[in-house]
């Protein structure tokens, strides 16, 4: 069934002294026999051992399974070969100690591809031959020592291998239990598998069928006894199961080892949670950003409208009647500002006025929106003040509505026309109109009618009722929006145009670089914690060895035993993720609540798709935080990482 042919070993542990671990071994193992390696510390056994389990690769000779030279295997076939031939048995058992009986057992069909029902009755059947039925659902590390021994061996049982390999199985047993064991692995030999053993203790060998007895890494005797013993019963050989890794396994492995070190993963998680909550938010703003163009595309930016600016000289009647001869051009009005006060002892409410659209131009143009009274009417001296300056004027425990119809005394500035200096203050006395909305960005307006505004501003500047204003603004409003790029494209070599998209890009800047600078943070911040993320892994690693050792012997191969990260990198990140969710929409509720008042649009906004975008690239960045440990283990050589104890 196995058959060594000439092979050699040699270790080179500093490189440049060899140690010669096998030289020249022959051997030929069968089914049902009970063997048992012996010999002195460092002769070679377990060497011998770890390469009839395809664990060790000899330098020369060969090992035939079957007689197919194993030389021919690749790393899958080897791990395929460990998958559904040989179970170990390790001296330190090397039991998950989280997990429950029946879930150490279970392990060792993670690689198969058994239904749910199947894999539960044949490690129930495991647990049945080794008398421990009663103890499937214990945690392992409430067994005693042969207890937790009579479960490796089940683990080892489960898959139906024809061969059992033993390092020293009862090194750690008293001699009572050690005897059990040994019963056990005789019985189980006699089911026609072959049992291997490792062992110091000639009084365990004496009870094998054979002793291979090793020195200095060559067979020295090779000896069969108890004849009677080698009668056995034929195995049922099991077809080889196809390989499917059941990633439930590596997920439970774990989330026991999270739970576990449930305050160093928690510590690590706040940081991602936090970068994952600036994330998000910054997702919620670009919403709210989109939000506020559409408000601001309604409510405050007049879409018809183009301002129009010559950069060294006034505007004069001749660049006027040029405008207007553009078939697009509808209205064309010269563009200045009051400003104005009201002295309100001992305040002085300062803020400044622009006209109204006249009335038969109202339904065609951008109106501010009224919150309380009616926007004035041509003819009237009132004021439609804006909701922040109405609520500085407002006494306390006051109603915004009361304050319509109330008359105010207002003082506008007046300039000089040459120096424009301010030199006086013109007071006229306005009825509140109208309270319009307060506008979140910009300035804050007042809007007096503009025939009247046009007469405070002449009269301002002092000059005549019939003289023109100098300006070098003007406001162009076309048909439509579509007209715009014509309108520009002729007119840009003589005016500085703004269009309304420029002024939106202009509203919308405090927002981009508010935007940009939560992105940066959590950025930083998630940057940071995959740092973090990767250093516990790398220690997870370390501390996890020998389940990654314990993997490969069951066969696992190193995509598998990479898995064994990524589920904990997965669920680490998961976790975090859903926390920092969690905080970011309860941060956008009170946000949003806090600002409703003030603002007339959702500043953030969260969608379920949104939701799911942020804890998918929480999970991703963990994962990507786990490459390098996770390539790492799965490098690690089976034999160093299960010798250690
Ligand atoms: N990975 C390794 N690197 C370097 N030397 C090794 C390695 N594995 C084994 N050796 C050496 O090879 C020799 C045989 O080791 P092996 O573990 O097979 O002996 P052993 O008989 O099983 O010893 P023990 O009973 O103490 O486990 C020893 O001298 C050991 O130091």
């Amino acid at each position: 069934m196995i058959e060594i042919r000439n092979v050699s070993k040699t270790y080179y542990p500093d490189k440049s002294t060899p140690i010669p671990a096998l030289k020249n071994v022959n051997l030929m193992l069968d089914h049902g026999e009970f063997v048992a390696i012996v010999g002195a510390s460092g002769s070679g056994k377990s060497t011998l051992l770890n390469t009839l389990g395809g664990l060790d690769k000899p330098d020369s000779g060969e090992v035939f399974i079957n007689e197919t030279p194993m030389s021919t295997f690749n790393d899958h076939q080897y791990s395929d070969y460990r998958k559904d031939n040989v179970g170990f048995v390790f001296q330190h058992f090397h039991l998950i100690p989280h997990l429950t009986v029946l879930e150490n057992v279970e392990l060792a069909l993670a690689m198969s591809s058994y239904e749910k029902k199947e894999a539960h009755q044949k490690c129930v059947q495991a647990l049945q031959e080794v008398g421990l039925e009663k103890a499937i659902h214990q945690k392992a590390n409430e067994l005693s020592g042969g207890q937790q021994q009579r479960v490796a061996i089940a683990r080892a049982l489960v898959k139906s291998p024809n061969i059992i390999l033993a390092d020293e199985p009862t090194g750690a047993l008293d001699s009572q239990t050690s005897q059990e064991i040994i019963d056990l692995l005789k019985r189980i030999s006699k089911q026609g598998r072959l049992v291997v053993v490792v062992t110091h203790d000639e009084a365990v060998a004496e009870q094998a069928s054979r002793i291979v007895r090793v020195k200095d890494g060559e067979i020295i005797e090779d000896r069969k006894q108890n004849k009677q013993d080698s009668v056995q019963m034929e195995i049922t050989e099991e077809p080889s199961r196809k390989r499917s890794f059941q990633l439930k396994s590596a997920f439970r492995l774990s989330y026991h080892r999270i739970k576990e070190k449930r305050w160093r993963y928690f510590l690590v998680s706040i940081g991602i949670s936090m970068g994952i909550c600036g994330f998000l938010l910054a997702l919620a703003f670009g919403s709210g950003i989109d939000n506020y163009i559409q408000y601001s595309s309604d409510k405050v930016i007049d879409s018809k409208k183009l301002d129009f600016k010559k950069e060294q000289d006034y505007m004069v009647s001749s660049d006027y009647y040029e405008l207007k001869k553009n078939e697009h051009i509808k209205l064309v009005q010269p563009e200045y500002e009051l400003s104005a006060r009201i002295e309100k002892k001992p305040d002085i409410i300062s803020y400044d006025v622009k006209p109204l659209h006249k009335e038969k131009n109202r339904n065609e143009y951008a109106l501010p929106k009224v919150l309380y009274g009616q926007l004035p009417k041509d003819e009237e001296h009132g004021i439609a003040l804006s909701e922040g300056t109405a609520k500085k004027l407002l006494k306390e425990g006051g109603k915004l509505e009361e304050l319509i119809g109330k008359e105010i005394t207002i003082k506008f500035l007046s300039m000089d026309e040459i120096t424009s200096y301010p030199s006086r203050w013109d007071t006229q006395k306005l009825k509140i109109s109208a309270i319009t909305e307060q506008s979140f960005i910009g300035k804050e307006y007042s809007y007096i009618p503009y025939d009247f505004h046009t007469e405070v501003v002449k009269r301002s500047r002092f000059i005549g009722k019939d003289s023109e204003i100098t300006t070098n603004n003007y406001e162009v409003y076309v048909d439509d929006k579509s007209s715009i790029e014509s309108v520009v494209n002729q007119f840009k070599q003589s005016y500085t145009i703004t269009t309304p998209e420029n002024v939106l890009k202009e509203l919308t800047k405090t927002f981009k670089n508010i935007q940009l600078a939560i992105t940066g943070v959590s950025m930083l911040i998630l940057l940071i914690s995959s740092i973090m993320v990767g250093i516990i892994l790398y220690i997870s690693v370390l501390e996890r060895r020998k389940e990654i050792g314990l993997f490969k012997a069951i066969g696992g191969r190193n995509r598998e035993v990479r898995w064994i990260f990524f589920s904990e990198a997965i669920l680490l990140g998961g976790m975090a993720s859903i926390n920092g969710t969690v905080l970011g929409i309860v941060v956008q509720v009170i946000l949003n609540r806090a600002l409703e008042a003030k603002i007339h649009f959702e500043l953030l906004h969260i969608d379920v798709l949104t939701v799911l975008l942020t804890i998918g690239f929480g999970i991703v960045i963990n994962v990507l935080a786990c490459m390098i440990p996770a390539n790492q283990a799965a490098k690690l050589n089976p034999i160093q990482l299960l010798k250690q104890d």
